[in-house]
């Protein structure tokens, strides 16, 4: 048995991200929650042919039944950006839903993973973790940001400019830092396969990847940000952490912003090399627990020691403000 619980699944996200769970055969209850319009995509998905039972539940009063028993729950309730908005500009509006959110998880299924994708990352995960915290039921190796698309865009973008000779499915660029313009660091140095770049070429993609969501946000020109490929790269994300659960599969490893508490042998040191930072997305190993072992940032070139030191001094404050928040509503 396991029960995935999708917030926000009506949505633009929430949508083909139920859909590519759907097709996940590890899954067997797939509860579909959100505000409006659940009932509809529950019972179009219910007709495919793979093993999940789909339910749905609508309005606040259903959420507790979505979230009984979730084994896994991923998030992507809330608004998105329009253009000339930043990440942060979403705070407002979806720092109380997701503190909601996590209320009621935290109350209904304390030992569930949480997969958190709604904006701004950066603070919304440090909020869950915190509503865990005050709830006494917080375990870091099971609260995760995803920041998968980050990294599914760097190894297409990689291509765009490598074309012929490197394949989008199996190249890797590690990303670290958090999930917000500056605050997102390719670092190409240390791509899989390795690749040579010009500085010309590196300076170039490790833009393009930085402010990828603006292209697709200037591109929809206020329809919304990115939700097919995120849907993707969520699934992508969900699969790696129930494959690693359900079957203890070794060796799979996704970048991911997560609590560096969550690795009590590297997350130390780990602290020690980013200011003491809290939260940090980093490649993190996965187990049958969540976070088995988190890797260290490793060599890298002064380029990106430069862009560490500015990604770190804008995620201080961010997650400082998801901390506050909660804090301040307790
Ligand atoms: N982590 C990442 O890489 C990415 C994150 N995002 C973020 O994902 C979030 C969702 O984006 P979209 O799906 O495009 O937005 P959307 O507006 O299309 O869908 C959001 C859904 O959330 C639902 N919702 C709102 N409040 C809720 C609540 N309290 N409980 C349950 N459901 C609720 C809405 O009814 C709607 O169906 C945004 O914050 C966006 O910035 C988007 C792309 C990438
Ligand atoms: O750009 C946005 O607002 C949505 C997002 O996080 C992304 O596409 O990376």
């Amino acid at each position: 048995m396991f029960k995935v619980t999708v917030c926000g699944a009506a949505g633009g996200i929430g949508q083909p991200l139920s859909l590519l769970l759907k097709l996940n055969e590890d899954i067997t209850d797939l509860a579909l929650y959100d505000l409006v319009n659940a009932p509809g995509v529950a019972a179009d998905l219910s007709h495919i042919n793979t093993p999940s039972k789909v339910t749905s539940y609508l309005g606040a009063d259903q959420l507790p039944g979505a979230l009984m028993g979730a084994n896994l729950v991923i998030i992507p309730a809330g608004v998105p950006r329009k253009p000339g908005m930043t990440r942060d500009d979403l705070f407002k509006i979806n720092a109380g839903i997701i503190r909601d959110l996590a209320t009621a998880a935290a109350t209904h299924c304390p030992k569930a993973f949480m997969l958190i994708i709604s904006n701004p990352v950066n603070s919304t995960v440090p909020i869950v973790a915190e509503v865990f915290a005050s709830k006494g039921v917080y375990d870091p190796k099971r609260i995760f940001g995803i920041t998968t698309l980050d990294v599914v865009r760097a190894s297409r973008f990689v291509t765009d400019i490598k074309a012929g000779s490197v394949n989008p499915v199996t190249t890797r660029v590690p990303i670290v830092g958090g999930h917000s313009g500056p605050t997102i660091v390719p670092l190409l140095s240390q791509i899989q396969p390795h690749q040579s770049f010009t500085q010309e070429e590196i300076e170039a993609l490790t833009k393009r990847i930085q402010y990828g969501g603006d292209e697709v946000v200037k591109a929809k020109d206020g329809a919304g940000s990115a939700t097919l490929s995120m849907a993707q790269a969520g699934a992508r994300f969900a699969k790696a952490v129930i494959t690693a659960a359900l079957h203890g599969a070794t060796g799979i490893v996704e970048p991911t912003f997560v609590d560096l508490d969550a690795d009590a042998t590297n997350g130390a040191a780990i602290r020690a090399e980013i200011q003491g930072l809290q939260h940090f997305a980093l490649p993190v190993e996965l187990g049958k627990d969540g976070v088995e072992r988190i890797h260290s940032i490793g060599s890298i070139s002064d380029y990106e020691k430069q862009l560490l030191s500015g990604a770190v001094s804008e995620l201080k404050g961010s997650i400082q403000k998801g901390v506050d928040f909660v804090r301040a509503s307790l």
